[in-house]
């Protein structure tokens, strides 16, 4: 299990759960290093076998399982770990809480931010986004130079994320970026276990 390479997020209408395990062992067969379950809609309820199963996928293909957002549920299931940003949880509580696991924070376009986030023990910081993103597309586009900036300061993994297509992310990994998160390029790919393997030539 690698904090390195291609990190992909489900999503609720591009992976509908009636598909979502056989489009995510895809991307895992593609090489997909992580898979993160974010939903903002759905109870833990119904999550729980979902992110049971995934789970199961990710580690059957050595890959790590983050739950977005939702701390008790990571908990509950027993996740790799959890990604949280600005409105969610504070990061002292969720690390407090979450010892053990892997946590991510969203730094935007602060290295400044990132700086604190690795101090107060996030194991990957994430910048975005660096181009419109269909999926969030009210999101602020950052500059690809925080990339460098913040590996010549961080000690922990840089994910980028917003807006990645295979096309644009070799320059940000060509900036220093460890994790390229992906969520519309990888789900609407004919072929989603070939569109993963394409992301994962521009790591070697
Ligand atoms: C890997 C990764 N990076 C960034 C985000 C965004 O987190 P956040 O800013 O909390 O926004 P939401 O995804 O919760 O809408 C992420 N989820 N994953
Ligand atoms: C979840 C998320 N966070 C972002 C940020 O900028 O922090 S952009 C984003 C959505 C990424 O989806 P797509 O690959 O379809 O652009
Ligand atoms: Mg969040």
């Amino acid at each position: 299990m690698k904090l390195k390479g291609l990190y992909v997020i489900t999503d609720e209408k591009l992976t509908p759960y009636d598909k979502m395990l056989d489009m995510v062992e895809k991307a895992l067969k593609g090489g997909a290093s992580i898979v993160q379950l974010r939903d903002k809609n759905n109870s833990d309820e119904f999550l729980i076998p979902y992110c049971n199963q995934l789970k199961d996928l990710c580690h059957k293909y050595d890959a790590i399982f983050i739950v977005n957002d939702r701390v008790d549920l990571a908990l509950k299931v027993d996740a790799d770990g959890v990604h949280i940003g600005e409105e969610d949880p504070d990061v002292v509580e969720v690390r407090e809480k979450t010892k053990g696991k892997i946590m991510g924070v969203s730094c935007y376009g602060s290295v400044e931010r990132a700086l604190q986030m690795q101090e107060l023990g996030a194991d990957y910081v994430a910048f975005g986004s660096f181009y419109p993103s269909p999926t969030k597309p009210k999101s602020r586009i950052v500059p690809k130079s925080v990339i460098s900036e913040a590996k010549k300061v961080l000690k922990i993994p840089v994910c980028v994320i917003g807006g990645l297509t295979v096309e644009n992310s070799k320059e940000l990994i060509d900036l220093g970026a460890d994790l390229v998160a992906v969520i519309s390029d990888v789900w609407t790919a004919p072929d989603v276990e070939k569109r993963c393997q394409e992301y994962l030539k521009l790591f070697k």
